[in-house]
């Protein structure tokens, strides 16, 4: 580790918390994300109806939104739970999917950021398109380096004051002020569905028991997902095997190792 970010520290007292993380999550996502965060020790609990997310989204330590999977009804619950979320003062983080495919996906998206998300996590195709420029991205995936979108990244933190994650070959994480790269993972990820949508949970675990360090939370579930990627790479086959090692790996990860292993730098 390059930085000061203790972020075995911050795996560790994740643990210790065992946060409850409200997750609106996509169809897709809903097993694996749900598994990604027990096996690295929150306690998710996926829950969308507008009748009972604002509800939820107040008694739990933080609340994810995913619009992977979108409908009218679930953008409305996800509408009370991000202004539940934001009442009782728990941080909840945005994950836009393929937010520039259709026109339902561009007004949801926007209608959400007006609701002030604290964390944004996203590939590098849908931030470029969320800072205003042409991405080339297809469907759910990214065809855009992470490079190419730091710059917008760092103009959507400053604009909608959050906390902005673009995740590709190497992440990068950025407040508006501060940044910091994290490498790390596996080639194998992008090829396991779903495994950013389980991120965006995992993020909202580290900010659940950091609710006032945006940054260094969501910079550690990060390097939590690089370290835990390389080494159920070490042994995976293809992506199959790479999907359950990766489940495996996050269990097994120990704070010294994660401190021992993340490459994070400051950017
Ligand atoms: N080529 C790669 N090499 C290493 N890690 C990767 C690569 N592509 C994606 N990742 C990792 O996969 C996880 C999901 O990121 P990404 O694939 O960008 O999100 P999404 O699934 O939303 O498109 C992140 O932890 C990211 O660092
Ligand atoms: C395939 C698919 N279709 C709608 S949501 C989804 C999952 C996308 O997951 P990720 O963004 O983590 O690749
Ligand atoms: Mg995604």
């Amino acid at each position: 580790m390059t930085t000061a970010i203790s972020t075995g520290g911050m795996l560790a007292s994740m643990r210790q918390t065992a946060p409850l993380v409200h997750c609106i999550t996509n169809f897709v996502a809903m097993n694996i994300a749900a598994n990604v965060l027990l096996a690295a020790g929150a306690s998710p609990a996926m829950v969308h109806a507008d009748e009972e997310a604002g509800e939820f989204a107040s008694i739990a330590g933080a609340l994810t939104i995913n619009i992977g999977t979108l409908s009218t009804d679930w953008l409305a619950g996800m509408q009370s739970a991000a202004v539940a979320a934001a009442k009782a003062g728990k941080p909840w983080v945005l994950d836009p999917v393929a937010h520039y495919a259709t026109a339902f996906r561009r007004a949801a998206t926007a209608e959400l950021l007006a609701l002030r998300p604290t964390i944004v996590r996203a590939n590098a195709s849908e931030i470029i398109a969320l800072g205003g420029r042409q991405s080339r991205g297809q469907g759910v995936d990214s065809r855009d380096t992470v490079e190419q979108a730091e710059d917008s990244a760092i103009e959507l933190a400053r604009r909608h004051d959050m906390v902005v994650a673009v995740t590709g070959v190497v992440d990068f994480v950025t407040d508006g002020n501060r940044s910091a790269r994290i490498a790390g993972g596996s080639a194998l990820m992008p090829q396991v569905t779903a495994l950013g949508c389980s991120l965006t949970c995992l993020v909202g675990a580290f900010a659940a028991t950091n609710p006032q360090a945006p940054f260094e939370a969501t910079t550690a579930a990060l390097a939590t997902f690089a370290v835990a990627g390389e080494q159920a790479a070490l042994h995976a086959a293809g992506p199959g095997s790479f999907a359950w090692r990766f489940v495996d790996a996050l269990a097994a990860l120990d704070p010294s190792t994660l401190d021992l292993k993340a490459r994070v730098t400051a950017a």
